[in-house]
């Protein structure tokens, strides 16, 4: 039976066409795209597409795409209709909560605003910390909200660290970790358990040998 994988564009997109490459998967017309957004496997029976994190969640809920690879970070704040099966080490980094370092956000009285473009991880760290905080959704430049006066602190992404340090903010909590993960349909896992799990051993297989190779 045929297989559909939605791969997220961007950052996380080289190595995870790396280590379908690695796997022995068919993926050249993935390193040489163009504008072309549809890509068949040379190899196997099998099409990929390359769409944006939070559209990938909606092929595979949706069940078009029978397995996607996202970040944690949008799994965190998007749809839970799949089921999460690998993580695959890849796309490294972490959510934390950073502010200009004059603003001491966990002991300010009064009105505390949150700038971030994670609403939902956002919303559930505050209200484990037991502070009632408002979320102002920013879709970009989160760092930029606090030093224009929009929000007293954030919740963003950091990976190197650069962009806080550049803008002169800092961490003041790690929320979580995060990394890419394989997404597999609930009904494809059912009815094509056999492909679907060929591709998720393959690439197991893989981030253990990148693992051994990191040592
Ligand atoms: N420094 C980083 N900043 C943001 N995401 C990162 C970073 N490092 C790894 N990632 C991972 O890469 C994924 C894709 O990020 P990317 O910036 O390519 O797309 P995006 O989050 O949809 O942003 P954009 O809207 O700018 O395309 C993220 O969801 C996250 O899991
Ligand atoms: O710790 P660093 O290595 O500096 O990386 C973190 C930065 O990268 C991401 O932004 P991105 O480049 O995706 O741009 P955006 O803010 O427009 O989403 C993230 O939101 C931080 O701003």
């Amino acid at each position: 039976m045929s297989l559909s994988i939605a791969l997220t564009k961007g950052r996380l997109e080289k190595q995870t066409v790396g280590m379908l490459e690695e796997c022995g998967y068919g993926i050249e017309s993935l390193k040489n795209k163009g504008r072309a957004l549809v890509f068949p496997d040379s190899v196997y029976d099998i099409q990929y597409f390359l769409v944006k994190s939070n559209d990938c969640i909606t092929y595979v809920e949706h069940g078009v795409a029978d397995i996607g690879v996202v970040g944690k970070d949008t799994l965190l704040e998007g749809g839970k209709d799949y089921y999460e099966m690998l993580d695959l080490e890849i796309g490294k980094c972490k959510f934390i909560v950073a502010s200009l370092p004059e603003i001491h956000l966990f002991s300010k009285v009064g009105h505390i605003k949150i700038g971030t473009k994670y609403p939902e991880v956002a919303k559930n760290y505050f209200l484990k910390k037991g502070m009632d905080v408002e979320i102002i959704k920013i879709d970009g430049s989160v760092e930029l909200a606090p030093i224009l006066g929009l929000c007293d602190g954030i919740v963003d992404i950091m990976e190197t660290g650069t962009t806080l340090k550049e803008n002169g903010l800092v961490v003041l909590d790690t929320v979580c970790d995060i990394s890419a993960r394989v997404i597999v349909n609930k009904a494809s896992y059912k009815l094509k358990k056999e492909e679907v799990m060929k591709v998720i051993s393959d690439l197991e297989s893989m981030v253990k040998k990148n693992a051994l190779s990191d040592q």
